[in-house]
């Protein structure tokens, strides 16, 4: 099957003399939903970064949807809604305001607006809030106004960065359901996660990142494969190949 995300020996950074990730490979196909993981300073925030467009890879190649982001930028950036791991909103606008201009900027059209986005107000328990300025709301209430916009334009392709962060129970349920209905509809999902048990149990594939370079990757049964004989779940899969050859405790 075509792949949506396909990321090529990728290596950038910040600085084209010191580059922080070192030709990492991985494609994700739709109806998977993949967990990025690594240690504080592994690469998984600028691994986004570069497939969100916002740098420039130094090599390599990134494809969504089979296009690269200079072969045609609209088709590239429509194909895929970001949730970043702290919440960006103008303080002044309501969280209707900001599902409107996502519906709009993606081109949801009137009738598809009004029932995705009643819908996903109920699912996240933002009803009471709707009127409400951004400004005013909880950290987590943030967090889900970003959710419930990547989520309204029902893009091929999710890119999430650290969802769980300020989200409470509620709210981890409604998006840990919402992300599994996504993917069972064919959508691609690439997570990054510190919670690995979670990372575990709802993620189809694994990308173990160390030092800016993939350590491992792929199912469960393969990651704990590559990370040798006997690690019986993903955390101790994931300590053995950040471990390894060090000697000492993980350093980033
Ligand atoms: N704006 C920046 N300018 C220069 N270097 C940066 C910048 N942002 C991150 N780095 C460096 O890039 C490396 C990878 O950082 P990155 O943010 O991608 O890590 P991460 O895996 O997302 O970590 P965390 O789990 O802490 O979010 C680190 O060495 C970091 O210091």
């Amino acid at each position: 099957m075509e792949s949506v995300l396909q990321v090529d020996q990728l290596t950038g950074g910040y600085s084209p003399r010191k580059p922080v990730l070192h030709g990492i490979s991985f494609t994700i196909r739709p109806g998977e939903m993949v967990g990025l993981i690594g240690l504080n300073g592994a690469g998984k925030s600028t691994t986004i970064k570069h497939i969100l467009g916002l740098m420039k890879q130094h090599k390599g190649d990134i494809r969504i949807n089979g296009v690269t982001l200079e072969e045609n930028p609209e088709r590239y950036r429509s194909a895929f809604a970001y949730v970043p791991e702290t919440p960006v909103l103008f303080d002044e606008l309501t969280v209707q305001d900001h599902m409107r201009l996502t519906g709009m900027a993606y081109g949801v059209e009137e009738q598809l607006y009004a029932k995705r986005s009643e819908r996903l107000l109920q699912e996240f328990h933002m009803n009471a809030k709707v009127n409400a300025f951004s400004g005013h709301l909880s950290k987590g209430m943030k967090q889900k106004v970003m959710i419930m916009n990547a989520l309204l334009p029902e893009p091929p392709l999710y890119i999430i960065d650290e969802p769980f962060l300020g989200l409470d129970p509620l709210g981890i349920r409604s998006l840990l359901e919402r992300l599994v209905k996504v993917k069972e509809s064919g959508a691609a999902i690439l997570m990054s996660s510190h919670i690995l048990a979670t990372v575990e149990a709802y993620c189809d594939r694994f990308l173990v990142l160390h030092r800016g370079r993939m350590v491992a990757q792929g199912t469960l049964d393969e990651v704990k494969g590559q990370a040798g004989a006997g690690a019986k779940t993903l955390e101790e899969a994931f300590y053995r190949l950040v471990t390894e050859g060090d000697g000492d405790e993980p350093v980033a």
